[in-house]
């Protein structure tokens, strides 16, 4: 196919829109493939001198930023969406079906769509039906080796290893990314997956595995040294499949984990101790199809409590499962905020005017989870004394303390620990411009930029359209100033 270069010209409006039209493909069905000098209009990347651009939510690709014009109160409704890190372990889990799924509450977001590229690259038909709701048949898997270039952006395409391998008995799968927020090895669930009976190969940064009888594999003990969530998922689907018994101990008691496994239930595989540390599965040949609802996104859900209570503001949010947030409820009524279930499912949050410092650890569930701890700083400058985080989860999950810094936080990080100075003790938010270094850092500084004085401009929201549905509508319904901008590019680097 011929290659789309542009060499030496500047670019109007017009032209860069033609361009990320063309570039909007999907990288597994490359339009072109690279010139020599010039542009190289890659459909994953276009390089301008400001940067590479992200992919926005129409298509188009964008140098997209939020601006935030703090202080305005909430009030209102928020609709939670389907959880993420559910919907994306459901979808590799959907590779253990022979026959077609119905499933519901799958989130719109960045990896999400990656996630439905990564199974189509494998021959899996995906149809979005629109409102969540999304039909799934891999009834035909016509490759065992996902297109490297989708799977290698985001950490849950790796977890299609355990479907695949338990299917088909061998799979190919790139070596995963996903936030930048520590080294994220995968030994626990290569570990894992030879317990059960599969050879493993890690070369060139692709992971080989196949069964070591060459048909399916046999199932086995493995005790997860961590309670690793992605580990858990992908022996769990592994083991759906085997040929025998598999007992997980220290598995991951995450409620996507959970969530994944009622999925796998729901399609036929026997699985005991769901949500607890030890997990029992008796491998199953075939697993049927099912309709299936994924759980609300706690992490957003706690993102919308701590965006209320730094604009000490009262709202309310449903579909909500109170008890997938008790560690982070319970600070928040600890730091002065009174929460009230409204319905089954609904919440309301009404914070004090004053709210006081706090500490946090964060633990596997149930246990303070790690995807709130950026946003819980952000809320922790604007308290009263001085509150303490450990982080325990990821070694590099403090990148946005520097952006925080630049807002005007005061927070003194050593190794794992942060103190972060309230109000009262040096913290004072106001406007500047930041930048986001993956999704919950992304999502702290728009919160921070609510509880802020003037205009904070978070780029990077790529990071933050991974994982939030509509965050910056859905945070204007509940009246804050939060506007999507495009800065356009007047001329587009030579690579
Ligand atoms: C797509 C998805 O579901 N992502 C979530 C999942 O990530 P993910 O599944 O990657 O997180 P894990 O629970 O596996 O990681 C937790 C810790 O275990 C370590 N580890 C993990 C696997 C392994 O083989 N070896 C190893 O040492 C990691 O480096 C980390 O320090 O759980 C995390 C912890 O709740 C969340 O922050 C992520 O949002
Ligand atoms: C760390 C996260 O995602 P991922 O594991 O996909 O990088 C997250 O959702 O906060």
């Amino acid at each position: 196919m011929q290659g789309w270069t542009v060499s030496d010209i500047k670019l109007n409006r017009d032209h860069f829109r033609m361009l990320l039209l063309v570039s909007s493909a999907s990288p597994c069905h490359p339009l072109q493939s690279k010139g020599h000098h010039g542009l190289v209009v890659s459909p994953s990347e276009i390089k301008t001198d400001n940067g590479i651009l992200g992919r926005g939510r129409s298509g188009l690709l964008t140098t997209e930023y939020l601006e935030v014009f703090g202080g305005n109160r909430l009030s209102g409704h928020v609709k939670i969406s389907g959880a993420k890190n559910s919907a994306l372990a459901v979808l590799a889990g959907a590779l253990c079906s022979e026959q077609e799924l119905s499933l519901q509450m799958i989130p719109d977001l960045r990896d999400i769509h990656r996630m439905v590229e990564v199974l189509q690259s494998l021959g899996v038909k995906v149809k979005r039906l629109g409102a969540g709701n999304v039909t799934v048949d891999a009834s035909d898997i016509i490759s065992v080796e996902p297109c490297s270039e989708v799977a290698g952006k985001l950490r849950a395409s790796f977890f299609v290893i355990g479907a695949l391998v338990g299917r088909k008995g061998k799979a190919v799968v790139p070596l995963p990314g996903g936030c930048d927020i520590g080294a994220r090895p995968i030994d626990l669930h290569v570990r894992g997956l030879q317990a059960l009976g599969a050879h493993v190969d890690i070369m060139q940064g692709k992971v080989y595995a196949r069964a070591l009888n060459g048909k399916r594999i046999t199932g086995g003990r493995f005790h997860l040294d961590f309670p690793s969530v992605g580990a858990t998922e992908t022996l769990m689907m592994a083991a759906s499949l085997a040929d025998g018994e598999t007992v997980l101990s220290n598995a991951a008691q995450e409620p996507e984990v959970v969530d994944l496994a009622q999925f796998l239930i729901a399609c036929g595989a026997k699985i005991t101790g769901v949500g607890t540390s030890t997990l029992i599965i008796q491998g199953v040949k075939k697993l049927h199809g099912t309709e299936y609802r994924i759980i609300p996104d706690r992490i957003e859900t706690g993102t919308f409590l701590i965006a209320a209570a730094i604009t000490r503001s009262s709202i309310s949010m449903s579909p909500v499962i109170p008890s997938h947030l008790a560690a982070v409820t319970g600070k928040l009524q600890r730091m002065g905020c009174k929460l009230r279930q409204t319905s089954s499912d609904g919440l309301l949050i009404s914070p004090s005017r004053c709210l006081f410092s706090t500490s946090i650890t964060t633990r596997p569930h149930p246990g303070f989870p790690t995807d709130l701890q950026p946003q819980f700083m952000a809320l922790m400058t604007s308290c009263e004394g001085r509150s303490v985080i450990e982080e325990t989860i990821f070694e590099g999950r403090m990148r946005h303390v520097e952006e925080l810094r630049k807002l005007g936080g005061k927070v003194v990080v050593n190794e794992n620990v942060a103190v972060v100075y309230g109000r009262d003790q040096g913290s004072s938010l106001s406007g500047v411009s930041v930048t986001a270094t993956d999704l919950r850092a992304g999502a702290a500084l728009v919160l921070a930029g609510l509880g802020a004085v003037g205009s904070t401009q978070i780029q990077g929201v790529k990071h933050i359209d991974r994982g939030y549905e509509l965050f910056d509508h859905k945070l204007r319904l509940l009246g804050a100033s939060v506007e999507r901008r495009a800065s356009l590019p007047v001329e587009l680097m030579t690579v």
